[in-house]
């Protein structure tokens, strides 16, 4: 057999569908309910077009952003996802390598198969995701542990105040992860404890939250721009557009539409980022033309990690940070902090 040439994120998803278990493939695929807002996410960015300056006498572009505190080499960081380990036995600990390397941020998440310590141990900048459990001494236990690891910020995940139904999940009754792998932030006294979520927490627990910790709170799963004025008001560090992958709620908009009225109602009083479908350099190039200061990519790291491991991982970055330079070069800008809703032609009637 010829190995294919990997040469786009789309070789990388075609080649991990290959080699992974056909339920744990359907696991990281898959979106809740009819998948409309899954398939949303890719679909918006090629209906926004790119009307591109010339003769702008531009030198390379520069790629660096301050990234909520974290200096990164690209405006690309690395959504939190789930069981890395059931794409590669390293997991997340190759995951973090490759996002070192990369220079840019990883967020941990709270259901990682490798403990935080060791994750952070790879070197990369790093920020943890939580879900705020009932029993909010653990979840302090929990925010202890990864502070004390390192990490730089919390990203607090407001999207799921129950799991979201995936129903290519319950086809294949997956509901546990195999013999031998765990949610290593969960043991608590020898025990692993099953991570819960609750429709019961409100703002009033972001206050919480702040108490215990100085470390930046930044908001994943925003969508409304009253949710993000309510962000602001309570001084979240950050917020992150994002439908969970289209994996909560479904038929939600595409993140990168429900970017421009959360950038508005922020005003620029905090950074927006944005996470959900980005597959290109052009579609990172679309979504900070509409405000974001930096995107996260959750899938295409997992398909990078299932086809090489963490150097995989890095192919995958690698392909990204040349497609969105090689972008910024074709539309005539010089910096990523440049760039301006001017460069786009909007689908009329959709923002
Ligand atoms: C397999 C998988 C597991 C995920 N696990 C988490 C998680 O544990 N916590 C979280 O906040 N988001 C989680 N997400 C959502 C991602 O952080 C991110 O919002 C989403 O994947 C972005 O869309 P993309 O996959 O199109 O890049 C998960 C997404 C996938 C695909
Ligand atoms: O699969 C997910 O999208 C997710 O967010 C999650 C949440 C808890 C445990 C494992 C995954």
């Amino acid at each position: 057999m010829t190995v294919p040439k990997l040469l786009n994120v789309r070789d990388f998803q075609a080649a991990a569908a290959q080699i992974l278990d056909p339920v744990h493939a359907d696991y990281f695929a898959g979106g809740a309910r009819d998948e409309i807002t899954l398939a949303e996410n890719e679909t918006a960015f090629d209906r926004i077009s790119l009307l591109p300056r010339v003769l702008r006498g531009r030198p390379a572009p520069d790629l660096t952003v301050d990234l909520v505190g974290s200096p990164t080499s690209m405006p690309i960081f690395l959504s939190p996802t789930a069981f890395h380990r059931l794409a590669h036995p390293e997991g997340e600990a190759a995951t973090a390598r490759a996002a070192a390397a990369a220079g840019t941020v990883m967020i941990a998440a709270m259901a990682s198969t490798v403990a935080v310590e060791e994750v952070a141990a790879q070197g990369t900048a790093l920020w943890f995701q939580l879900y705020l459990q009932p029993d909010l001494a653990f979840t302090e236990s929990v925010i202890q542990r990864a502070a004390a690891a390192g990490c730089r910020a919390l990203v607090l995940t407001v999207d799921s105040a129950v799991f979201g139904s995936h129903e290519r999940d319950n086809r294949h009754d997956f509901h546990q992860l195999p013999d031998g792998l765990h949610c290593e932030n969960m043991r608590d006294a020898g025990e692993v404890r099953p991570i819960q979520m609750s429709p019961e927490f409100s703002w009033k627990h972001l206050r919480w939250l702040q108490s215990v910790t100085d470390l930046p709170v930044i908001l994943k799963g925003i969508l409304h721009p009253d949710d993000a004025i309510l962000a602001v008001e309570h001084g979240a560090a950050a917020v992150i557009v994002s439908n969970h992958g289209g994996r909560q709620l479904d038929t939600t908009p595409a993140s990168i539409r429900a970017l421009p009225a959360v950038v508005r109602a922020v005003g620029g009083r905090i950074p927006v980022l944005l996470d959900g479908g980005i597959r290109r350099g052009t579609d990172v190039v679309k979504a900070l033309a509409l405000g974001a200061t930096a995107v996260g990519v959750g899938r295409p790291v997992v398909w990078g990690l299932a086809v090489d491991g963490g150097k995989g991982v890095s192919a995958v970055l690698e392909i990204l940070r040349a497609e969105l330079e090689h972008t910024l070069l074709l539309c005539g800008y010089g910096s990523v902090r440049e760039l301006v809703a001017g460069l786009l032609l909007l689908p009329p009637g959709e923002y």
